[in-house]
């Protein structure tokens, strides 16, 4: 059995995975057609790669069907709530830095921190008679983030993508989403609260500490730390 590899099947974090490798001698391709989900590993012996969604890494590495994984911070932090026993943090790759932020309409001018969006959300239950829509895609890190701050009168509200469209739509009040030149934000009449920042993320390199490893896996780790450690 070969050890896996899970990286990302799509879009920049593939590509900038792909460069992170090769610039280490380890060469990651696609087998077969752009849109099928398998590949192939040049350069290190006993390592197969393994293309999935960005979200499931962090799930594949935590029931151990895959030895080593590439996903931000932000989802590993956000999908398992004991990372730390089941993942080690083997490298941070330097890129895919994004931050995980809560904004609000710009046109809330009352609205700038945490303690300004408490006062907020209790004065909009008052008149609206249901709690302030938050919508994200992070709910653990959103709630944990909220409960330390002390809001408590708010609810989320499920988006997996185009989350800042929800206030414009009117399905949520208020965002918890991920920037990285806060283009999207603005282009929203989004703005991010002065203490909004909720985690700031980038694309990691993790081992499992679950999966089960034979003599001949443990081998090709071996092989694999020791190419992306002592070269690039
Ligand atoms: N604008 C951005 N700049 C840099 N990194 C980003 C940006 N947006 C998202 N990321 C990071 O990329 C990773 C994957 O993001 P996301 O969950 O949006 O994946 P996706 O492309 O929707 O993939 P999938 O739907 O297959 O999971 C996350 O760790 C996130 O922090
Ligand atoms: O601050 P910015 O540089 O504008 O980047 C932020 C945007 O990038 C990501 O979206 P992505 O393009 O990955 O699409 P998605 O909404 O489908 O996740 C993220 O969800 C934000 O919407």
């Amino acid at each position: 059995m070969t050890l896996k590899l899970g990286v990302p099947s799509k879009g920049r974090l593939m590509d900038k995975t792909f460069d992170w490798f090769e610039k280490r001698g380890v060469r990651l391709s696609r087998s077969g057609a752009s849109r099928e989900y398998s590949g192939r590993v040049d350069g290190v012996d006993g390592v197969s790669l393994v293309l999935l969604s960005a979200g499931e890494i962090p799930r594949e590495l935590s029931a151990g069907r895959i030895h080593l994984g590439v996903t931000g911070t932000d989802l590993v932090h956000d999908r398992l709530p004991l990372w730390e026993q089941q993942l080690e943090e083997v490298a941070p790759l330097g890129f895919g830095q994004a931050d995980l932020v809560l904004a609000v309409p710009r046109a809330w001018v009352d609205v700038d921190t945490l303690d300004d969006l408490d006062a907020a959300a209790a004065a909009f239950r008052a008149v609206h008679g249901h709690r302030l829509r938050i919508a994200t895609k992070y709910h653990r890190l959103v709630r944990e983030f909220l409960r330390r701050a002390g809001v408590a009168d708010y609810m989320l509200v499920d988006s997996q993508g185009a989350t800042e469209g929800t206030v414009k739509n009117e399905t949520a009040e208020a965002i918890a989403d991920i920037t990285s030149t806060g283009e999207t934000l603005r282009a929203n009449h989004l703005k991010l609260l002065s203490d909004g920042v909720i985690l700031r993320s980038q694309a990691t390199l993790w081992r499992s500490r679950v999966a089960a490893t034979s003599e001949t896996q443990r081998q090709a780790l071996a092989r694999m730390f020791e190419q992306v450690h002592h070269s690039g």
